[in-house]
């Protein structure tokens, strides 16, 4: 669980290191704000994304599954600022064990949930992925605007980063590949 009087303490020290009056009426309720948000968007470090994931028997389906712009918000870990963006989840089932569709959003939103890379984000829904239902193959790809790039530092609005990870026959077979990608960027 997030330390929630810990985060309140902390809140109120950097009001003050920062040269406001965390005593002002505006700021009075701020560090047990900021601790009941703290909870909620970093609940992830505090959840195993796998326990989500439902398994279902359909057939012989072993082509594409596609949910695409999942809307994405994590928090930097190098700058505690959020990155913004869209998330896509692909998977070809192996022998039809698929997944229920809200799960793959159910997952990004537990792996976002932490300080993160966006590396790392995409790549840890992949291997989720992997490790569960076993597909032929799958990808994550996804799309997002890093406040610490537009609001402070080298201050380039506009600018998105894209990263992906590719596993299995999606990453092996340049065809495959191509269909999902072509999918994606439809
Ligand atoms: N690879 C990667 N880098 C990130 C991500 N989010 C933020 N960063 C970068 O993390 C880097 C941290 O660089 P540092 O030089 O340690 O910190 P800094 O002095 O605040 O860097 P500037 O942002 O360039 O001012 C910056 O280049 C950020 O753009 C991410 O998800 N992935
Ligand atoms: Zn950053």
């Amino acid at each position: 669980m997030v330390d929630k009087e810990r985060v309140k303490a902390a809140v109120r020290e950097i009001l003050i290191a920062i040269g406001d009056d965390p005593d002002r009426e505006g700021l009075k309720e701020t560090p047990d704000r900021v601790a009941r948000m703290y909870d909620e968007i970093f609940a992830g470090l505090h959840k195993d994304p796998r326990e989500y994931v439902k398994v279902f028997q359909e057939e012989n389906h072993e082509e594409i599954v596609l949910v695409k712009d999942i809307p994405t918000y994590s928090i930097c870990e190098h700058h505690l600022l959020p990155f913004v963006g869209v998330a896509h989840v692909v998977y070809i089932p192996r022998k039809g064990k698929v997944m229920g569709l809200s799960k793959l959003a159910r997952i990004v939103d537990t792996v976002a949930k932490k300080p993160q890379l966006q590396e790392r984000l995409t790549s840890q829904v992949a291997d989720v992925l992997m490790d569960t239902i076993n597909p032929i193959g799958a990808a994550v790809v996804m799309e997002a605007e890093h406040l610490c790039m537009t609001m402070r530092g080298i201050k380039k609005p506009g600018s998105r980063t894209i990263t992906s990870a590719l596993r299995g026959i999606i990453k092996t077979d340049a065809r495959t590949r191509a269909e999902v990608m072509a999918l994606i960027k439809d």
